[in-house]
């Protein structure tokens, strides 16, 4: 593979770029590739400098975090709907993630997903290659190291980004996955569709009046991130903020999600909860909210033992790639008033992609978000 046919965009400076392009040369087969190939140690793009691996930490801190994830149960919803909005009100304002159970996949939707998902990234490499792409119009494309992002390290990690067709056919899909993604893809759009008018509610406005919190599943990932040999200087997941509305995400047993808490400035465990899903809050419903939900920052551990599957469903407005820069989205009206005026600015969905790690120099947790607000130049000056 050229040099130029790697994304620059990921890399700071040309010899980066190189090193990128020969790590990741199609014959090697991503990160997968490299551990199978015998590596001992991490290789350089992929290092934490000391700094920033005690400023993200990457190993489990020795104390208990005394906050947990909200488990929000699904069951008879129809009767309890009252109480479950309001419990997706209170963990989307203060923790921007809980985990939902009893939400209607089946559990053997979610595990054959798991099970084709880890067929796909165990496969011989040369199977893999054909999907092996920076191009961001494919519609199914393997990549490594994704949400790496200058001045980071890269994420010890391989995806299969899937860009779902609107009909129940998903037939672009790789062959090894496709029946199990296309069921799980189905099962997941319509607890989204359930879930967006439980967020609607929390927000007090009236379910499917309002254009922008939507239903559609954009693009779902099947990350895969393989036992790593010097765990405690990569990162399978670089701190970070979802672009979405919301995310679902299903996560095996092996365990490493964290979340930040800002109220208690610390990481708390996402545990894995047999048969749950998870739900975090993306950037742009803490922009459509008016701050009433908050975008969830999250990374994850390495590990050095065991392989880690996750499986994340991005749930955002229609996103047109020609509209991107033009369509602006803002504070949904009904959410402004004199006592809650606008917190941010219109951004288009391109701004709001931006760079979705937090400063290294730590000035701003959620620099996209902090740049939109309103009120930003008067902060900073
Ligand atoms: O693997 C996980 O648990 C999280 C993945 C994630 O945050 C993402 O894909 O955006
Ligand atoms: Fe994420």
């Amino acid at each position: 593979m050229a040099a130029s046919s790697v994304n620059s965009f990921y890399y700071e400076n040309a010899a980066d770029s190189e090193e990128a392009a020969r790590l990741f040369d199609e014959t090697k087969g991503g990160v997968k590739g490299l551990v199978d190939s015998g590596i001992t140690t991490v290789p350089k793009l992929f290092r934490l400098s000391p700094q920033t691996a005690s400023q993200y930490g990457t190993t489990r801190s020795k104390s208990p975090c005394p906050f947990a994830v909200p488990v929000i149960d699904m069951k008879d919803l129809e009767s309890r709907r009252a109480v479950v909005v309001e419990e997706i009100r209170r963990a989307a304002a203060e923790l921007g993630m809980f985990q939902l159970v009893n939400h209607g996949v089946e559990e053997s939707v979610m595990e054959d997903m798991m099970a084709e998902a880890r067929q796909f990234h165990e496969q011989p490499t040369e199977l893999k290659q054909a999907y092996y792409s920076r191009d961001v119009t494919q519609k199914a494309r393997f990549t490594s190291g994704y949400g790496a992002v200058r001045r980071s390290s890269l994420n010890w990690a391989d995806t299969l980004l899937m860009t779902p067709a609107p009909s129940d056919a998903q037939d672009h899909l790789p062959i090894i996955c496709r029946d199990s993604a296309t069921i799980f893809i189905g099962r997941i759009r319509k607890l989204g569709e359930t879930l967006s008018q439980l967020l609607s509610l929390a927000l007090g406005l009236t379910p499917n009046t309002n254009e922008f919190i939507s239903t559609n599943l954009t693009t779902a990932i099947l990350n895969y991130y393989p036992p790593c040999p010097e765990p405690e200087v990569a990162i399978a997941a670089n701190p970070h903020f979802d672009t979405s509305t919301f995310t679902i995400l299903l996560q095996d047993q092996v365990g490493g999600l964290q979340v930040f808490h800002e109220g208690a400035a610390d990481w708390v465990d996402v545990p894995s909860l047999h048969g749950a899903l998870v739900v975090n809050v993306g950037n742009m419903l803490q922009l459509l909210s008016n701050n009433k939900m908050k975008s969830a920052e999250h990374k994850v551990f390495a590990n050095a033992i065991v392989p880690r599957q996750s499986v994340a469903c991005f749930f955002m407005p229609p996103i047109d790639f020609s509209t991107m820069s033009t369509k602006m989205y803002g504070p949904i009206k009904e959410l402004v008033s004199e006592k809650y005026p606008a917190v941010y600015r219109e951004a288009s969905f391109a701004a709001l992609w931006g760079s979705l790690y937090p400063d290294l120099e730590g000035s701003l947790r959620n620099p996209v978000l902090a740049r939109l607000r309103i009120a930003y130049d008067k902060e900073v000056v």
